[in-house]
């Protein structure tokens, strides 16, 4: 005997109606539902791609945003495709959004690019130097236009959280620090918690923003963190880090994020993970306690705009 289950037929009728969203690739996922999507970005001036996940509950709710950012040579379909995200994002009722890592085809990367720089590597920065500044500027694109896109296309609430992994946990401490009244919570694996003092970090800031180290603090998460806060602005951090992540050291900076929150009495929960790498297998073993982080904090906060 054949049997059938049920697909989340009304979630198609949960579609962008404006012109302005071109669906390029649609599945069923978890009960919910993964769709990528093509859009001309203003902020970046290039076509752009990113990927969505809706569950069952988008249907008749207005469900919340978790903000997923990507490291290093990723574009937005690494984290959806390979961290397992969707059946748990379903669980809770969170709508995941993962834009790419960078402007593309701007005719200024090359094939020479280092692996910090240029396409792949946007670092959620505003660039402010030649060539870079005209395209270069992943700020404003994740934490407003494409937000703004999303609300107009998609049925959101205004409750929303950020997460990423290596140079997109960088990300999210970033926009998570210096929007507070943002997000409600923050979350990264293997974070550049500290680029200022690390080489791809100095290397890509100094090609973006300039030589000078001070033009660098807005970009910073040990800087960031200083920032005056009564302690009701204090948005949850959860970090996981692998201890056999290579680049840890060099790279990562954990430790220094770590003595920055302690000395700024910040509160946050930084997790060793014994014999874990830097790899989308980490991202893939936490990635559930990492959504109940952003469900439980956003499941306190007011539903309407
Ligand atoms: N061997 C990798 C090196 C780059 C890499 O490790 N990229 C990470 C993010 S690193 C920090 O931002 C990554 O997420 N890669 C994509 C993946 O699916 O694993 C390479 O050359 O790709």
């Amino acid at each position: 005997m054949t049997e059938r289950n049920a697909v989340p037929l009304p979630l198609q009728d949960v579609t962008p109606t404006s012109d302005a969203l071109e669906c390029i690739e649609a599945h069923v996922s978890a009960g919910g539902s993964y769709r990528r999507y093509r859009h001309a970005s203003k902020a970046l001036g290039c076509d752009m791609t990113f990927g969505i996940f809706l569950p069952p509950q988008a249907v008749d709710a207005l469900c919340p945003v978790v903000w997923w950012l990507s490291g290093l040579t990723c574009t937005d379909e690494n984290f959806m495709q390979k961290a397992g995200a969707h059946r748990v994002a379903a669980e809770r009722g969170i709508i995941l959004v993962c834009p790419d890592t960078s402007p593309r085809d701007t005719g200024i990367e090359s094939d020479d690019d280092p692996l910090y720089l240029g396409a792949g590597a946007g670092f959620y920065l505003n660039a402010t130097q030649a060539p870079w500044q005209a395209h270069y500027r992943m700020f404003d694109y994740v934490t407003e236009e494409l937000p703004e896109l999303i609300r107009q296309n998609f049925p959101v609430a205004k409750r929303c959280s950020i997460m990423g992994h290596s140079m997109g946990g960088l990300g999210a401490l970033v926009c998570g620090l210096r929007l507070r009244d943002r997000y409600c919570a923050i979350s990264a694996f293997a974070p550049m918690a500290h680029p200022s003092s690390a080489p791809w970090g100095q290397a890509a800031f100094s090609a973006y923003l300039g030589n000078d180290p001070t033009l660098w603090l807005d970009y910073d998460p040990c800087v960031l963190v200083q920032e005056e806060l009564s302690p009701a602005d204090a948005i949850p951090i959860l970090i996981d880090q692998g201890d056999a992540d290579p680049y840890l050291d060099e790279q990562l900076c954990a430790e220094d994020f770590r003595d920055a929150c302690l000395s700024a009495n910040y509160p946050l929960t930084l997790r060793y993970q014994a014999g874990y790498d830097h790899s989308y297998f980490f991202v893939a073993s936490f990635i559930e306690e990492h959504l109940h982080h952003h469900a439980d904090a956003l499941s306190k906060e007011d539903d309407t705009f």
